[in-house]
């Protein structure tokens, strides 16, 4: 499923945290939004999963207006793993992943065998078949996370909205959980801070700043000297990863300009 996001502006309170933002992701692409701490990236993914409604602009799935859709509509074609998810209740790991499969039942709200399968499934996919019976609250950081994605998965979606999908995670977690996005055939729109893990997994890197697009395109475009010292305020250098090719950086900062002290 394609996803357009159409000239859309976020304000809130008076402050504009997003403003006239146009990107689409393509059916089955991985598509990253990068940028600096409080650029606008998790208030424009708000908006894809619908914890925000745009003050100006649309977004359509497949052109038809995501927030014109029901809860449920919108719920069985995205799913999204929030940036903090704070869980007040101790819920286990299985009612956890369950709560995904509430789009697909009805006002009853009655588990199926199906519902369970899917459950079981989605957690079996992100290696976490065990923990079923635990806690959720006493999962550690990197096992909530997962646990996250299986209720995602579980929702059968079609767009998945990751915000900083590999927080807490291992590095080894964090390639396996964007190798299982990015091959799940879902069209994928997510927050990364990590620039080197952005460039080998995503197809279309989106670069964000004080609110707007400021470059977008293939990762190896996108992530360019000048870029990043503008936008980020540092000094990177590209290299090839020696076996796929693929862009890597190496950073240092740039110095911090210094403001001119006032006139006494
Ligand atoms: N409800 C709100 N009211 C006022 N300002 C807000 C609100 N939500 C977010 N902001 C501000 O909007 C800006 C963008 O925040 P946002 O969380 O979208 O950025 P981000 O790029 O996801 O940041 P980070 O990388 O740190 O997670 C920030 O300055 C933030 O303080």
């Amino acid at each position: 499923m394609r996803i357009d996001v159409d000239a859309v502006t976020v304000t809130v309170a008076g402050a504009r945290l997003v403003e006239d933002i146009t990107l689409a992701a393509d059916s089955g692409q991985l598509v990253g939004l990068v940028g600096p701490n409080g650029s606008g990236k998790s208030s424009l993914l708000r908006c894809v999963y619908r914890a925000l409604r745009p003050t100006a602009g649309v977004i359509r799935l497949d052109g038809e207006d995501l927030h014109a859709m029901s809860p449920g509509e919108g719920a069985r074609r995205v799913a999204a793993l929030p940036q903090e998810t704070v869980g007040e209740f101790d819920f286990t790991v299985a009612e956890t992943v369950a709560m995904g499969r509430l789009p697909h039942q009805g006002v009853t709200a009655r588990t199926t065998e199906r519902d369970r399968a899917e459950c079981r499934a989605a957690l079996a996919r992100v290696g976490a078949g065990h923990l079923a019976d635990r806690g959720f609250l006493t999962l550690s950081g990197g096992e909530r996370q997962r646990v996250l994605i299986a209720r995602a998965l579980a929702q059968r979606p079609r767009i998945l909205v990751l915000d900083e999908p590999t927080n807490h995670l291992d590095i080894a977690q964090q390639l396996d959980v964007l190798a299982l996005v990015g091959g799940s055939g879902l069209t994928v729109l997510t927050a990364l801070h990590d620039l080197n893990l952005a460039s080998v997994h995503c197809d279309l890197l989106y670069v964000i700043d004080h609110g707007r697009i400021v470059a977008s395109g293939p990762p190896a475009q996108v992530l360019t000297p000048a870029l990043l010292a503008e936008v980020f305020g540092v000094r990177a250098h590209r290299v090839r990863h020696p076996e796929s090719g693929a862009v890597q950086l190496l950073f240092d900062r740039l110095p911090v300009p210094v403001c001119p002290a006032a006139p006494s």
